[in-house]
Order: C-alpha cells, then sequence, then structure tokens
C-alpha cells in the first residue's frame, strides 16, 4: 500500500476516534439536559396536583364557579405537563395514564358534584357529604401523587440506564478504534524503519564498490519504487563499469601492439632501427657507467641484389626472413639483433670484448655457410659479411661505434665477402 494512502487512513481513522469521543460527550450531555428537564416537569407535576386538591377542597367549601373553572384549567396544565413527557418504557407510559385518569376522573366527580349542589338544594351545608367527598377527592390525589413520586423515579432509572448503554458503547468503540489507530502506528513505523535501513544497506553497498547488489522491499510502497530505482541505476553502473573494463583492457592489448609495432621490423619481426638507437643507446651507457665490455656487429647479406633480380622480390623477403632467424638463433638472450636498414643487420653484444665479437660473428658466418636458403622451389646459398667494433674510449657513443662497425664491414666487403673483419690479428 502506498505510503499517501496509508498515512490518509490512519489521518482517517483517528480522526473517526476523535469524533466518537466528542460523539459521546454531546450526547451525554443532551441525555442529563433531558433527564433535567423531564424531572422539572414531574416537579411541575407534583406542584400542579397539590394545587388541584387544595382547590378542589376550597369549592367544596364555598362552591364558587370561578373555583371550577380555576380547576377545569389545572387539570388541563396537569395533562399537558404529563403529555410532554416522552417516555421509552411502558412502566412510564403506564404511572402517566394512571395520573392522567385520575385527573380526569377527580375532575369528573367535580362537575357531578357541582352539577347535584345545584339540582338537589338541601344537600347544601351537609358537612357530612362535603367531609366525605373532600376525603374521596384528596384520596385520589394522594394517589395520583404516588404515581407522580414512582414515575420519577423510573423515568430517573430509564434515563440513566440510556446514559449507561450509550455510554458503554461508544466507550468501547474509542477503546477499539484508538487500539487500532496505536497499532497501525507502530505496525506502520516499524516497517518504514525496516524499509528504510535496507535502502541505506543497499546504497553503502553501491557506495563500496558492489554493484550487483539489489534491494529487496516486500511491500509496495513508494520506497520500493526508490529502490526499484536504485537497482536499476546500480545495475546500469554495473555494465558501465564491465563496458570500461574491457575497454581499457582493448586500450592496454592495442597499445602493447602499436609499442610493439613501433619497435619492431615489419619484414623479418627482429627489432628495427628506431629500437636500435634507443636500446643501443641505454647498453652503451650502462657498459660505460660500470666499466663493461660491449661489442657490435654489422652484418651485410653478400650479393643480395642478384637474388631479387634472378627470383623476384618476394623470394628476397624469404631469404631476408630466413637470414634475420639464422642471426637470432645463433645469439644469447641478453644479445640484441635489429634490422638497421635493407638487407643489413646490426647486433649489439653487451659484456662482449672484441674476442668474443670476433667468435660470435664467425658462429654466425659459419651458420649461414652450413645453411640453404629460400622456398620449396629455388633453395640457395647465402654468405654474410660482418663488421666488428668494440665500444672504447674513441669509440664511445652508438653513432662512433655504428660508423666503426659499418666500416668495418666495408673493408669485409672489399676484402672479398663472407667474412668478418676485423680478425684478431688484424685488430
Ligand atoms: N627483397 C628485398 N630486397 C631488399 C630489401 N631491402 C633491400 N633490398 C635489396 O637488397 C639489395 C642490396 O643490394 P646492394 O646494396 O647492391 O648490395 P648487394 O647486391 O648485396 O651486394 P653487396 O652488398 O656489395 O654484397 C637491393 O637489390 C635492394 O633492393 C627488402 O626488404 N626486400
Amino acid at each position: 500500500m502506498k505510503l499517501a494512502v496509508r498515512l490518509k487512513i490512519l489521518s482517517v481513522l483517528s480522526l473517526v476516534s476523535l469524533l466518537l469521543v466528542l460523539g459521546y460527550l454531546v450526547a451525554s450531555n443532551y441525555l442529563f439536559l433531558s433527564l433535567k428537564q423531564k424531572q422539572k416537569t414531574m416537579h411541575q407535576v407534583n406542584v400542579l396536583l397539590s394545587e388541584l386538591t387544595v382547590n378542589a377542597d376550597l369549592y367544596l367549601e364555598i362552591r364558587d364557579e370561578e373555583l371550577l373553572n380555576t380547576q377545569r384549567l389545572l387539570s388541563e396544565r396537569a395533562k399537558k405537563a404529563l403529555s410532554d413527557l416522552s417516555s421509552h418504557s411502558s412502566g412510564v407510559r403506564l404511572h402517566i395514564d394512571s395520573i392522567c385518569r385520575i385527573i380526569e376522573s377527580n375532575e369528573a366527580l367535580l362537575n357531578q358534584i357541582s352539577s347535584s349542589f345545584k339540582s338537589i338544594p338541601n344537600m347544601n351545608g351537609s358537612a357530612a357529604v362535603v367531609s366525605h367527598l373532600k376525603a374521596r377527592l384528596s384520596n385520589a390525589y394522594i394517589s395520583a401523587q404516588n404515581d407522580a413520586t414512582t414515575l420519577s423515579d423510573e423515568l430517573w432509572v430509564e434515563q440513566l440506564g440510556i446514559i449507561q448503554l450509550w455510554g458503554m458503547t461508544l466507550a468501547l468503540l474509542i477503546v477499539v478504534s484508538i487500539a487500532f489507530v496505536i497499532y497501525s502506528h507502530i505496525n506502520f513505523a516499524n516497517r518504514f524503519k525496516r524499509a528504510v535501513a535496507k535502502v541505506l544497506d543497499g546504497l553503502a553497498n553501491i557506495r563500496d564498490g558492489d554493484l550487483k547488489t539489489a534491494i529487496n522491499l516486500e511491500q509496495n510502497d513508494e520506497l520500493t519504487d526508490i529502490a526499484r530505482q536504485i537497482n536499476s541505476m546500480a545495475k546500469n553502473l554495473n555494465e558501465l563499469t564491465v563496458s570500461k573494463t574491457e575497454l581499457e583492457a582493448q586500450i592496454m592489448a592495442r597499445t602493447i601492439e602499436l609499442q610493439v609495432e613501433t619497435r619492431t621490423d615489419t619484414l623479418t619481426g627482429v627489432h628495427n632501427r628506431r629500437s636500435l638507437e634507443r636500446v643501443g643507446e641505454r647498453e652503451l651507457n650502462m657498459a660505460l657507467r660500470y666499466g663493461q665490455t660491449l661489442s657490435m656487429l654489422m652484418i651485410d647479406l653478400d650479393g643480395f641484389k642478384p637474388v631479387n633480380d634472378t627470383y623476384g622480390h618476394s623470394f628476397g623477403d624469404i631469404v631476408l626472413i630466413q637470414a634475420a632467424q639464422t642471426i637470432a638463433t645463433e645469439l644469447r638472450d641478453s644479445d640484441f639483433l635489429a634490422r638497421y636498414g635493407g638487407e643489413e643487420f646490426t647486433v649489439i653484444l653487451p659484456h662482449t670484448d672484441f674476442r668474443s665479437a670476433y667468435e660470435t660473428a664467425e658462429r654466425i658466418r659459419k651458420a649461414f655457410e652450413c645453411k640453404l636458403f629460400g622456398d620449396s622451389e629455388h633453395r640457395i646459398q647465402q654468405t654474410i659479411s660482418v663488421g666488428i667494433a668494440e665500444m672504447s674510449e674513441r669509440e664511445a657513443t652508438l653513432q662512433e661505434l655504428i660508423e666503426l662497425a659499418d666500416k668495418r664491414l666495408y673493408q669485409a666487403k672489399n676484402k672479398g665477402r663472407n667474412r668478418s673483419y676485423p680478425t684478431q690479428q688484424e685488430n
């Protein structure tokens, strides 16, 4: 149930409880006022009954017509006052009827006496008759007064009964509705508190990076709507994070690829000239700083132009790739091989003096001598010439070392190719 609806229902229930309390107060006040009014009427009836007795006695004494009229008037007023009493129970009605009957029969008797007085003149002055009539009328009115007293008691008991019944019913209703309102408020507050705690927990999880979190609320209110939105936000965020991680991985892989590409010769797969310059500088600086030896080999394929010319450029490419592999096979892991350009390769040999460099050059050269190059169609022999240079005080930079190795390579070519220059004796 929606929070707004729940709050409205609770407000209406609270209002109903308040109205019941007010109704109880108004009803009990009304009943007391009405009881008071009825008691007042009963008092009037009693007074009228006394006046009727006195007036009847007086009429019997002096037989004045005016008194008879007064008696009729008093009788009417007494009956009217009695009829004003709204009665509910049969007991009350019985007493009202009885009093009315006495008043009417006394009035009828007085009328009879009046006609008798007029028609039978010797009745005048008969003290015994008058006294008897007085007693008869008085007894009747006393009986009416007794009835009136009982009526008053009956009314009081009946009214109190009504007040009690109303009071009990309303009080019960008020207690039940207030209890229900209190229970509903407490229940609502507890559910609300639990739901808010769940939402806060979920938000804390998301803040801490748990984007797979899901807030599950049992009820169906505005808080559930908020939880649903938070869940969907976390899901979207999770998807974004995953794609961001994937993107970062792709960027990283591509960066590595590009780094490899920028330092690799695309044909042979060995380092390119740019890489040679970077690594060569670093190795030279290290060797100079720690007083270590370092040598360089400049290797050039002999008579490569005719290979291209005879078998084609693609065949030449195959030979170049196989040449790079042949050189690499003869090197240590710490050695560095790069394609200097065209059919020329450079090898940097760290921790290597001239003698060891010469040995390496010869090992490579001999490996070429022992091998056939080419594809399944054409197999050719391919020799190399090698220029050897060792780092020294004169050749302390990469450029100086390359120049020396290059110069010696051409000397090897001039001396007839397929050789390493200088030999140990020539150095
Ligand atoms: N197939 C192929 N040929 C290349 C490549 N780079 C350079 N060349 C060829 O290598 C040949 C080098 O020829 P030259 O500089 O005259 O030297 P050479 O014929 O090897 O003779 P010497 O070096 O004096 O023994 C040229 O024909 C170039 O076209 C390449 O990447 N692929």
